[in-house]
Formats: C-alpha cells, structure tokens, sequence
C-alpha cells in the first residue's frame, strides 16, 4: 500500500511519518510517499495533478497547511483562507480524481463557534459566530471537512476527517511571534531564565482556557481514525457530520499554563499579563466522546509533555529552530 504524507516535515507529518516508519520497520508492506514543500507547491493546482497521476498512492493523509498561533492568524487572514483552502481543494480533488480511495485531513478546533457551550461536540458545527481572530482559518478548515463529506456523497470516496485541539510537541514553531503560545511561552520563559530576569509578559488576561494534546497522542489518533473499518466510522459518524474531535478533554488557563512553563524552564521570577494582546476565545474543550466511544483516548499527560517538549527544545537548539 503506498500512502502519501502531505507536510511530512511539519510538527504532526512528522510525528505521523515516524509511526508509519516504525510500522514498515516492524515488516509492513507500507510505501511511503513524501514530497517538500520545495519539491511540491500544494497550492498549485498543476503540480498536485501531476504528482497524484504520477504517484497513484492508496492512502492520502493531509497534515500540510499554513498554520500559526493567534498573532499570525489575525495579522495575515488573506494567506490563512487562501492558502488552506488551495491546500485542501488541490489534494482532496486530485486525490479524488487518481482514484485515491481513502484519505485522512486534519482540521481545527476553530472550527466551533466561539461562544458554544463546553465541552464542544462535534455537532456543535455551523451553529454560530466564529471567533474573529482565526475566522478565515476556520472557514478553509470548514470547507475541508465539507470537501470530504462531498465526495464521499458523490463520489461514494471514505474521506475522513479529525478535528485537533491545540497541540505541541517536538518539531513545532518556537518563533516568538507567529508560533501557538506552548512553545512561545517555552521559549520566551527559557530565554528569561538563561538570562536571570525577573519578569516575563504573556499575551491576554491569561484568563482563557485551552486544552493542549501532544503531537505523538495526535499522530496515533490520526493513524487509529484512519485505520478504523469502513463501518466503524460509518457508525459513528454521519454522512453531513462527519469529523472527529481529537483532545485530551481537560483545559486549562494561560495563567497556569504559564506557571508549568516556568517550572519546567526554571523560571522563578514574575509573570505578568499583557491585556494589549488578543485573548481569542475564552474556552475551547472538545467533547471527544464520539473517539473514546471508538476505543482512542490520550495517554500523555500535559506536564510530562511540556518536559519532553522542552528536552527536546534544548537538544535542538535554538539556531536549529524555524525562522517564520
Ligand atoms: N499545531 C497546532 O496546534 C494545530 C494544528 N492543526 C492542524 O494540523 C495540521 C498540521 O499542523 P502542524 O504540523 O502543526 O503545522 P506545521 O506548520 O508544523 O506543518 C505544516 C506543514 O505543511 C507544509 N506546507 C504548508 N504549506 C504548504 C504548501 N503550499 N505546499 C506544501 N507543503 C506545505 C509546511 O511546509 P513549510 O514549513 O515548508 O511551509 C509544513 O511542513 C494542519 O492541518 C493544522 O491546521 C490543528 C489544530 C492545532
Ligand atoms: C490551534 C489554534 O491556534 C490559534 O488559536 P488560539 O488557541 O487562540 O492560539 P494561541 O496558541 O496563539 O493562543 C492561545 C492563547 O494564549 C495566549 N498567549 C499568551 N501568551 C502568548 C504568546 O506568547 N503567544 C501566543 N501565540 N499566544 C499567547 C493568547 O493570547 C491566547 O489567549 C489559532 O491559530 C486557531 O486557528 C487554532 O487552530
């Protein structure tokens, strides 16, 4: 079987590309497929046709897109919109049109409006407002599911779709701006503890709550919903609903987020908040009862995840780090 892996060099790709690997090491009959973003423009309508007649993998798995933590989001909305929804409408329709069968695409849980009661479920979709900071990538991560669910209608495809909390993890985004606040705030904590300062600045109230799962329990699910029978998932979800939270089901503030960061980094001076900067949504916790039903839940808890992230962070080093 020859399965396509789109962003196999992102935090998730990645760490999807590694459970594959292992497989194939343990004697499956799997090919793996991957392409750069040099090598391969997913924007780009020809190149997708040409690599997907070319290649004619089985499987696709979409974890390439543009993505960024809330300052990226809010101040480039127009390449947010743009390029996911080129991302999504190239692979999911050139997939399609070389006869790809199966297919797994990753979305968000931005998706949900911004003032849905907690924890969202899945049918909490379309029924509100979105948040205004990430509106546009939610609207493209929408359309992804939408995509999915209709060729699967038209074309009787099995297009799948997991929607991820916040996540993190080896191989994430540390830059000080556009990244998500995890490894913002492991790098922003590390740099003022190297440093002896006294005092670091987190963005917002620190009032918002947010669940964060790391990207090795993500990879499993995506490798768990991808390989459930037809009829499993078929039974589980809907032809018009068809996505799949994927979260720890427990949040916690940005405050006490901070408070880990700083223990785990050393940091033992002040933090102090930032009310300038956007807070976003106050809450976002899946319902992902529709997954636990289906036998998945996470195994890592979010204090060793944030020490094997920061581990990670500083065997990596920060020249090694990406630079947007
Ligand atoms: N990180 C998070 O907290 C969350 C992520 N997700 C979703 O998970 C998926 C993976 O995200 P994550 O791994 O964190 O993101 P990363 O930014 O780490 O990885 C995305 C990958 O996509 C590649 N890519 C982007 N644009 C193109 C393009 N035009 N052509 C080819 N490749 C491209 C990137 O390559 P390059 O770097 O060279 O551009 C990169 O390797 C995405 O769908 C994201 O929306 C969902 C919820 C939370
Ligand atoms: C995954 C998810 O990610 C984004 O949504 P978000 O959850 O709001 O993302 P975030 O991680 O950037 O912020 C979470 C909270 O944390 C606060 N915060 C404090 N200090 C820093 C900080 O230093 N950096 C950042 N980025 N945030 C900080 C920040 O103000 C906010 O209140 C969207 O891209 C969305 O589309 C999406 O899918």
């Amino acid at each position: 079987m020859k399965i396509y892996i789109a962003g196999h060099r992102g935090m998730v790709g990645s760490a999807i590309l590694r459970l594959l690997q292992a497989r194939v090491a343990a004697g499956e009959a799997l090919t793996l497929l991957t392409r750069t973003h040099a090598e391969l423009d997913l924007t780009n309508q020809a190149e997708v046709q040409a690599f997907m007649q070319d290649a004619r993998p089985d499987v696709v798995i979409l974890a390439a897109a543009k993505v960024g933590g809330i300052h990226a989001n809010n101040s480039s909305p127009a390449d947010f919109i743009y390029k996911n929804l080129m991302i999504e409408c190239n692979v999911i329709h050139q997939a399609h049109a070389a006869g790809v069968g199966r297919l797994l695409q990753l979305g968000s849980s931005c998706i949900y409006p911004r003032a849905v009661a907690q924890p969202m479920p899945e049918d909490a979709l379309l029924t509100g407002v979105l948040e205004p900071t990430n509106e546009p990538y939610a609207i493209a991560k929408i359309a992804g599911i939408k995509l999915c669910e209709s060729y699967n209608r038209q074309h009787g495809t099995d297009y799948r779709s997991v929607m991820p909390t916040n996540l993190y993890g080896p191989g994430d985004n540390f830059h000080p701006q556009n990244s998500h606040v995890l490894p913002a705030l492991i790098r922003r904590f590390h740099t003022a503890a190297r440093a002896g300062e006294k005092v670091v600045t987190i963005w917002g109230s620190g009032q918002p709550r947010r669940e964060f799962l790391h990207v090795d329990d993500m990879a499993e699910a995506s490798l768990f919903v991808l390989d459930l029978p037809k009829d499993v998932y078929d039974a589980n979800t809907q032809p018009m609903l068809s996505h799949i939270n994927v979260g720890t089901g427990r949040d916690i503030t940005i405050l006490d987020l901070a408070r880990t960061v700083a223990a785990v980094t050393g940091f033992d001076g002040q933090i102090v908040t930032d009310p300038s900067k956007p807070d976003g949504t106050m809450q976002k916790l899946m319902d992902v009862t529709r997954l636990a039903r289906m036998g998945w839940q996470a195994r890592i808890g979010l204090r060793d995840g944030i020490q094997s992230t920061y581990d990670w962070f500083l065997a990596t080093g920060p020249d090694a780090l990406r630079a947007s």
